[in-house]
């Protein structure tokens, strides 16, 4: 296995939200999390990224195989596209940005500033950053904001290609990806039971 997460409580602003959690990612594999606002999903990345420790429970993976992209791009709004993606390809010691280009079909926007994309192509090229790292795991909050059905679609074969390559991906999204071999988890099902007080006064101590 690859990632292991194992009777994982998490909690956000010191309360609970999603308790007891299990499962596995194996090479190859993408697992979708489900489940309505607020119900945790974006609290489960963070903590499997290792931005903010579990309450109880393990998560198992190396960290320096991960890579994670939140709710923010990320992206250097005065550095031209292909210089963010050189940057970010020297940060993780990679050379070649040609394939992360021409997989978010953004060679036509190589030279412009970055601040000067739509909220898609930033969105675009944000995502595109992910193919330049060499990462395997792939954790996404919401990866597909702003994207329009075709880059929904480029964004889907981005997956696909990577865990054919052997990586897996773990993406937290609303809509429909497409991609009918992901496993999808609820979250739902999990989530923490509010802390009962069966003790008044001892609530105040
Ligand atoms: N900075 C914060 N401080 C305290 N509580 C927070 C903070 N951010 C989020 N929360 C709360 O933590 C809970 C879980 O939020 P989280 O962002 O993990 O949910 P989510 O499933 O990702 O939601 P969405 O689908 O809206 O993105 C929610 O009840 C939310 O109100």
């Amino acid at each position: 296995m690859i990632l292991n997460v194992t009777d994982l409580t998490i909690a956000r602003g010191g309360i609970p939200v999603l308790e007891d959690l299990t499962f596995s990612l194996a090479q190859g594999q993408v697992l979708v999390l489900r489940g309505p606002n607020g119900s945790g999903k974006t609290t489960l990345l963070r903590t499997i990224a290792g931005l903010q420790p579990p309450v109880s429970g393990r998560v198992e993976v190396q960290p320096e195989s991960l890579v994670y992209a939140g709710h923010a791009d990320g992206i250097k709004a005065t550095l031209t596209v292909a210089e963010n993606l050189n940057f970010w390809a020297q940060v993780f010691g990679n050379a070649d940005i040609s394939h992360a280009l021409a997989a978010f079909e953004l060679g036509a926007f190589a030279d412009r500033p970055a601040g000067a994309l739509s909220a898609g192509q930033k969105r675009r090229l944000g995502l595109a950053r992910l193919l330049v790292t060499g990462r395997v795991v792939w954790v996404l909050d919401e990866p597909t904001v702003s994207l329009d059905a075709h880059a929904v679609a480029m964004f889907a074969m981005a997956v696909r290609t990577h865990v054919a390559g052997g990586g897996v991906a773990l993406i937290a999204t609303h809509i429909d990806l497409g991609l009918d071999e992901a496993r999808v988890l609820d979250v739902g099902y999990y989530r923490a039971r509010a802390l009962a007080v069966d003790d008044f006064d001892g609530a105040f101590l």
